[in-house]
């Protein structure tokens, strides 16, 4: 085994972890080192590197007719270099030539090779219900018991989160949103036991109709799709809905609009009549009305199973989404490919907007269907708590079942060995998903794959276990625990290149529809701003004003500064507080740990005129991040009864939420019958993602902690709602934010500039305080990362295969090089300690 390792690996060098490209002579001498600490029996490997090829640029039909706007943007190269912005006139085709270009600026060279980009289109669409994939999340009580401190073993209950469809930004644009702007992308083998895909898989950027706001003549059902996303099959309404008869108890949801139906198709969910301009869209609980509506039915009938009524439910809530869903890129789509269909173990990253969220949820729906007879094959886990709540997981502490994974190995398999439920989804797990892995640390994620092998007893990296990572390490990193300096990278990991089979970085940027925007916010990922840049960045100082009555968001390091902004300028605000704690359930022992780090608070306090977030998924428009201003409180059946009696005609302005019309519509609720809760809700009145507004009555929600068996551990009642007028940049790392801004004087971590600013749309949205070339610090070692992977990608263009497996050998010695024994873990989810780590 040693000797067929040995044989693979020739020409490796095993030294040097630093260099990137330019050491070729010495690897030889130095490779038998590295096959000896990495021999490639534990790891997939490949007799050939499995490389797949580059691809830009939207669908050849498309592009043509767009080429006027669609540009490829090097990534490595300065702003100033790279194709001009949309305004200008140079034609799409603005690749540099990578004839000549040095090997030290290998990653230019990326980018450069412009044959190795291909057209091709591809239009799959996205999931279509964006509430429904997750609606349990799994924690053993036991994840508790030895760490009472620990807040890290946090599973998220809420469902998964939508695939939003491409927002346009409301703001006025100079700029009309075009094709994506294309960034980098490579396809790296690192390792690879198993044979890899003897073709090379075919790359292509996701069709320009895709940076366009969905038009309602384009039903994605019309377009030939592979995968369509969730099955449809597991999104049926039940028999009985197709004969909607009215209780007399929901007789005044039926007059609202929300209820209205479609006469031609009496069994499709009804849409909302647009032409009554009601302040309502619908009420929460006209939802939830539904679903114990369909709960009952599914009692009485006993036909569905509790799945099928929750899916049926949550189709009814988001039809819409159906029609607006989002065809992944052929990148993504390639990334579904390889690892659902051909199970390898899969590492993709790229800037901020290039849709890793988007993909990694599509992966899970798909990997839910896959394994749907046999959950427990598929653990969905987070490097935080709130990154787990976004993909409807836990953290990979939690799943791990170490506590604070202080102690070494051994210690760490005793203890989960003495854990019933953690050995056991060690063992069952086949699929681990990791999400946001750049603040997983490195050591941990060698202890895990150690952890694996013993329990599982296989010595294959990872115990076997097929890992699906993603994550930007060019974001936040990982906290360095109290004794370290600085934390070390999932990456610098032994075992990283002997669980990954293909490193694949995602292009194509999704969230910012203007190139030139895109092109700086790179160059700041990178740290290597232009003049031109910085000067760009420091015209945006302008204050931001905005029309609808909504600010901006402003951006904060520390939770310290966003309480202390949120909190005064709700002070500020005139007249009464509305103070709303929530309603929490389940074992105290662990219930507060488990509830801590939900993103819904533990107590809020509204006025009217406050700026708030909507932190759930309503339908495909009012989405988790919908920014909002509370117009007034009212009950439900103050609400409902307004709605049934048709008094709002105009818009939530026109109708005001002063006294004297809240006065007006209480006269309508006199109904003892009716009034079953008399507390008074907020009214808040949305920018939803399309641009409109919408007014929601906002009632209390649930977050539910379950085992796998169902059983909730814990539970809270609370409105959807936080404040919003400041966020963390923690909380809004994986956000997209129409109106930001930041203030760079207050930034103290590398990545945090770029995490910050990248939340923004457009220039148009965003304003930047204290802009400075030094506070955009990219991490030295992660540029190095980088660097290496494109410079293998370029060199796997010029079909020098051997460099391939130098890279993959380098990057275990690296590793090897930098092993320690010292413990660290990752502080999952508060700001604090990042304060505390950086001071
Ligand atoms: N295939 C696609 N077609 C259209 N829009 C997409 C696609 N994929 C992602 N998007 C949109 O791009 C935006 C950014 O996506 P997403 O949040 O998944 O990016 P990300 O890479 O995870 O970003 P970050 O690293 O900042 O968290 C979202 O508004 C999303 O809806």
């Amino acid at each position: 085994m040693l000797g067929r390792a040995r044989d693979r690996a020739g020409g490796a060098d095993a030294s040097n972890p630093t260099t990137t490209t330019t050491s070729t002579a010495t690897s030889a001498t130095k490779s038998d080192l590295a096959k000896q600490l990495f021999p490639l029996s534990s790891s997939p490997s490949s007799q050939q590197p499995d490389i797949t090829s580059w691809a830009t640029s939207a669908n050849k039909p498309r592009s043509a007719a767009l080429s006027s706007t669609t540009h490829v943007i090097n990534p490595f190269k300065p702003r100033s270099s790279n194709p001009p912005p949309l305004s200008a006139t140079r034609p799409s085709s603005i690749i540099a030539n990578a004839a000549g270009m040095s090997r030290t600026n290998s990653l230019v060279s990326i980018c450069s090779n412009a044959g190795s980009f291909e057209d091709r289109e591809s239009s799959f669409a996205k999931p279509q219900s964006h509430g429904s994939a997750i609606s349990s999340v799994f924690v053993s009580e036991e994840d508790f018991s030895d760490d009472n401190t620990l807040e890290l073993d946090y599973e998220c209950p809420a469902s998964l989160p939508p695939l939003p469809p491409p927002s346009k930004p409301k703001l006025p644009s100079t700029a009309r949103p075009i094709a994506a702007t294309t960034i980098t992308t490579t396809t790296i083998t690192t390792t690879g036991l198993p044979p890899p895909p003897t073709s090379q898989i075919p790359w292509s950027s996701s069709p320009c109709h895709h940076m366009f706001p969905p038009e309602k003549s384009q039903k994605p059902e019309s377009k030939p799709s592979n995968h369509i996303l969730p099955p449809a099959t597991k999104r049926t309404l039940p028999k009985t809905w197709s004969q909607e008869t009215v209780q007399p108890s929901q007789s005044k949801e039926s007059a609202s609009p929300f209820q209205a139906t479609d006469d031609a198709n009496p069994s499709a969910t009804p849409l909302p009549n647009k032409k009554r301009a009601l302040p309502w869209d619908t009420t929460q609980s006209a939802v939830k009305e539904r679903r114990k509506q369909l709960k009952n039915q599914n009692k009485n009938d006993g036909q569905l199973s509790r799945d099928e009524m929750r899916a049926s439910a949550d189709d009814h809530v988001t039809q819409k989404t159906k029609a607006s869903a989002i065809s992944l890129s052929s990148e993504q789509q390639h990334v579904i490919d390889l690892v659902v269909k051909d199970g390898r173990s899969v590492f993709f990253t790229g800037p901020a907007g290039t849709g890793k969220s988007v993909l990694m949820r599509a992966i899970i729906s798909e990997l839910k269907k896959k394994w749907a007879r046999d959950p427990e094959r598929l653990s969905v886990t987070a490097s935080t708590g709130l990154a787990a709540c976004n993909i409807g997981g836990q953290t990979l502490h939690s799943f791990a079942g170490i506590g604070l994974g202080k102690e070494d190995v051994p210690t760490l398999v005793k203890k989960i060995r003495r854990n019933a439920k953690a050995k056991n989804r060690w063992l069952r797990t086949k699929t681990l998903i990791i999400d946001e892995v750049s603040m997983v640390d490195g050591d941990l994620f060698d202890k895990l794959s150690q952890i694996a092998r013993e329990i599982r007893k296989n010595g294959r990296a990872f115990g076997g276990i097929q890992l699906i990572i993603t994550g930007d390490f060019f974001q936040l990193p990982p906290v360095p625990d109290g004794g370290k300096k600085e934390a070390k990278f999932a990456f610098d990991a032994g075992t990283w290149n002997t669980s990954i089979d293909h490193t694949i970085g995602l292009t194509q940027v999704f969230r910012q529809k203007d190139p030139q925007f895109a092109g700086m916010l790179n160059e700041m990922r990178l740290g290597r701003i232009s003049n031109d840049t910085v000067q760009t960045f420091k015209d945006l100082a302008r204050p931001l004003t905005f029309d609808d009555g909504l600010g901006v968001t402003e951006l904060f390091p520390t939770r310290y500064e966003v309480e202390r902004s949120n909190e005064s300028r709700l002070r500020n605000l005139p007249g009464d507080s509305y103070h709303y704690e929530s309603l929490d359930a389940g074992d105290p022992n662990i219930r507060d740990k488990l509830l801590a780090n939900m993103m819904a608070p533990k107590s809020i306090d509204l006025k009217k005129g406050a700026q708030v977030m909507l932190i759930k998924n309503m339908d495909d428009t009012l989405v988790n991040g919908s920014l909002g201003k509370v117009m007034g409180f009212m009950s439900e059946a103050t609400f409902e009864n307004w709605a049934m009696n048709d008094h709002g005609t105009g818009s939530d302005d026109e109708m005001g939420f002063d006294g004297g019309s809240k006065k007006k519509i209480k006269a309508f609720s006199r109904d003892p019958e009716s009034v079953k809760d008399l507390r008074e809700y907020p009214v808040v009145r949305f920018t939803a993602t399309d641009g409109s507004h919408r007014s929601i009555l906002c009632i209390l929600e649930d977050w539910k902690v379950e085992l796998p068996t169902g059983e909730v551990q814990a539970s809270r009642k609370q409105l959807p709602l936080i404040l919003a007028w400041a966020l963390s940049i923690h909380k809004a790392q994986g956000q997209t934010l129409e109106r930001v801004k930041v203030d760079l004087g207050k930034v103290f971590e590398k990545g945090q500039a770029y995490v910050a600013l990248s939340r923004a749309v457009s220039k148009m949205g965003l304003q930047v305080l204290r802009f400075e070339k030094s506070k955009v610090m990219a991490h030295p070692r992660v540029i190095q990362f980088y660097d290496k992977l494109y410079s293998a990608e370029s060199a796997i263009k010029t079909k020098k295969a051997p460099i391939i497996s130098e890279f993959a050998h380098k990057g275990a010695s690296s590793t090897s090089a930098g092993r320690s024994n010292s413990m660290t873990v990752v502080d999952l989810d508060e700001e604090e300690a990042m304060v505390a780590a950086y001071g």
